[in-house]
């Protein structure tokens, strides 16, 4: 373990009591890269983004190295994880290929989440429960070189259940369909999506104590104060609204306006 990750493992620790009532802000900066890969050029630069977003108060750094590589390049990943001072939570599929690459770079969590080529954005959680035995065994092989490993999975109990029997050291509840449901005004379908998402982090609580709970896709500035005021999540990621944010208001600031809305109802 290197000094840094010692100090980033107490400060987790010391995260996880202050942030049972005060969820931590994860930035997904893959968009920066969505934006430089549309020219094919070298620009803007993912690793700036991601050293500007940690001033602005982000308490980590999601990436996610897509095995079509549309956005974060594995270049990208090595040299954020170099400069990084919070936290790199690397998102990646369950594959050989992506595990070789975690265990040479050795990112503080790695999150697992399902890929489909045609999606545009993840579509749906992780099935744990469909693949347990490969699982595993990839989260041990991940653990054994002293990265954290985390879960996207839809809000089911029998995905919680699954990933809790994986050994897994969080879960990250995928908020899509909440998000999905504010854009449609579909006020009903959100308050829905909003219990079940409730339930999901009491199911995890009861389940395992030490698991931590995330959330996060498709978060905004409009919807996500609800959730951010549910007891017991440690961390949201969120991406696509605050790069679009930044469009308009600077990184710096699209970060405080996302902090600010996680803490204060709009
Ligand atoms: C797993 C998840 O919800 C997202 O963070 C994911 O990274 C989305 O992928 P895109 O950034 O390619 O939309
Ligand atoms: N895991 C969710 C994430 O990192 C960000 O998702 P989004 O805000 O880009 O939808």
């Amino acid at each position: 373990m290197t000094n840094t990750t010692v100090v980033q493992a107490a400060n987790l620790t010391e995260n996880l009591e202050s942030s049972l009532k005060k969820p931590l802000l994860g930035v997904n900066i893959d968009h920066v890269a969505t934006l430089r890969q549309a020219r094919g050029v070298s620009y803007p630069s993912p690793l700036a983004a991601a050293l500007l977003c940690e001033q602005a108060g982000a308490d980590g750094i999601t990436i996610h190295l897509r095995e079509d590589r549309r956005h974060i390049q594995d270049a990208d990943v090595y040299e954020i994880a170099e400069q990084l001072t919070t936290r790199m939570n690397l998102e990646m599929a369950a594959t050989t290929e992506m595990l070789e690459i975690a265990r040479k770079v050795k990112p503080f969590w790695v999150c697992l989440v399902p890929e489909k080529r045609a999606e545009l954005t993840t579509e749906g959680g992780l099935d744990v429960a469909g693949q347990m035995p490969w699982l595993t065994d990839y989260i041990a092989k991940l653990q054994a070189v002293g990265i954290k490993v985390s879960l996207f999975i839809d809000p089911e109990d029998k995905q919680i259940a699954a990933a809790v029997t994986c050994g897994a050291d969080a879960i990250e509840l995928h908020t899509g369909a909440y998000a999905e449901a504010g854009l449609v005004c579909n006020i009903d379908k959100m308050n829905a999506e909003l219990t079940r998402i409730k339930q999901a982090v009491r199911t995890a609580q009861d389940a395992d104590s030490n698991m931590l709970i995330n959330a996060g896709h498709g978060l905004t500035r409009d919807n996500v104060y609800a959730i951010a005021q549910i007891n017991g999540i440690y961390e949201l990621n969120i991406g696509h609204a605050l790069i679009a944010d930044a469009v308009f208001v600077g990184l710096e600031q699209a970060v405080i306006m996302m902090k600010n809305a996680m803490h204060q109802s709009a």
